[in-house]
């Protein structure tokens, strides 16, 4: 058995929303440290109400949150805030992701500067300007520096992307939580971006929690695959096995959409 503990492990979460109704309905989940979960189910299964509550950005009626063996469940709202700056997020609308005021250097930095001169090993050769340590983040997104002093409205759909993954991997978080990054962008940009996703969590070693209803999209980044509905985990196994004879019938389900 290892020792080095999961960097996140969701014990039973269950979430009630004020209506009623039931998001979260006893989900376990657990992210080894450098592994990819995948996490796909249809549309209003919870998927986005799980990311919420690992973010502490929902309250949760019963279960335990540990990330790196810390019990975010039990914190207190100033360590809560501490806590988050461990994870690091990028949603579906990139356009939404950047204050339309700022120039991208601005925006790009702004997690970093939060953290007060924590620079993560891999910018330590830029860390002797703003300018280098933005434009080293650029780089390793496969954007050019000339985006720098653009604001965001300038760049595409998918160079919005980037840019939100360069800013998420800026503070060498112990957790990324890309919740339907793709699902704004056409075809061939999305491929691109699981592709970055993926040589990053392997030049980096980071932790990933890839949410999406799209069974193609998680299957070929996750390591592992979660399958939600109804605010359950109805089945989990190493990506490889997703055709296996063993898997729930649900997920089965899923297969036969996807290849259709
Ligand atoms: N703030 C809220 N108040 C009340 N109900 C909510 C709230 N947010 C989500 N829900 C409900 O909780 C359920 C799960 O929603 P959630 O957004 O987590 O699903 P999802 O799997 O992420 O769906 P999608 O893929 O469409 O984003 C849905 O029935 C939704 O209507």
């Amino acid at each position: 058995m290892s020792l080095v503990p999961d960097i996140l492990q969701i014990n039973q979460l269950t979430k009630q929303y004020s209506c009623g109704h039931r998001a979260l309905d006893g989900v376990s989940l657990s992210i080894k440290r450098g592994e990819c979960a995948g996490l796909v189910g249809e549309s209003g299964s919870g998927k986005s109400t799980l990311a919420k509550c690992t973010l502490l950005l929902e309250g949760v009626d019963g279960g335990e949150v540990w990330l790196n063996g810390q019990p975010l469940h039990s914190l207190n709202k100033k360590e809560q805030r501490e806590a988050r700056k461990q994870m690091q997020t990028v949603f579906q609308n990139p356009a939404a992701s950047f204050n339309p005021k700022l120039k991208m250097i601005d925006s790009l930095l702004e997690p970093l500067e939060e953290k007060k001169g924590q620079v993560p090993v891999f910018l330590a050769h830029a860390c002797e300007s703003r300018e280098r340590m933005a434009s080293a983040l650029l780089d390793m997104v496969g954007l050019d520096a000339a985006h720098l002093y653009a604001y965001p409205h300038e760049l595409s759909g998918g160079q919005k992307q980037r840019a939100a993954i360069a800013r998420a991997i800026s503070t060498e978080p112990s957790l990324i939580i890309l919740d339907e990054p793709t699902a704004s962008l056409d075809v061939l940009v999305q491929a691109d971006i699981l592709q970055l996703l993926r040589r990053l969590q392997q030049e980096l070693g980071l932790s990933y929690l890839f949410i999406s209803h799209d069974l193609a999209a998680v299957y070929s980044i996750s390591d592992r695959i979660f399958v939600m509905k109804n605010g359950q985990i109805e089945d989990v196994f190493e990506s490889k096995d997703l055709y296996a004879e063993e898997r729930h019938t649900y997920t089965k389900t899923l297969v036969h959409l996807f290849e259709q």
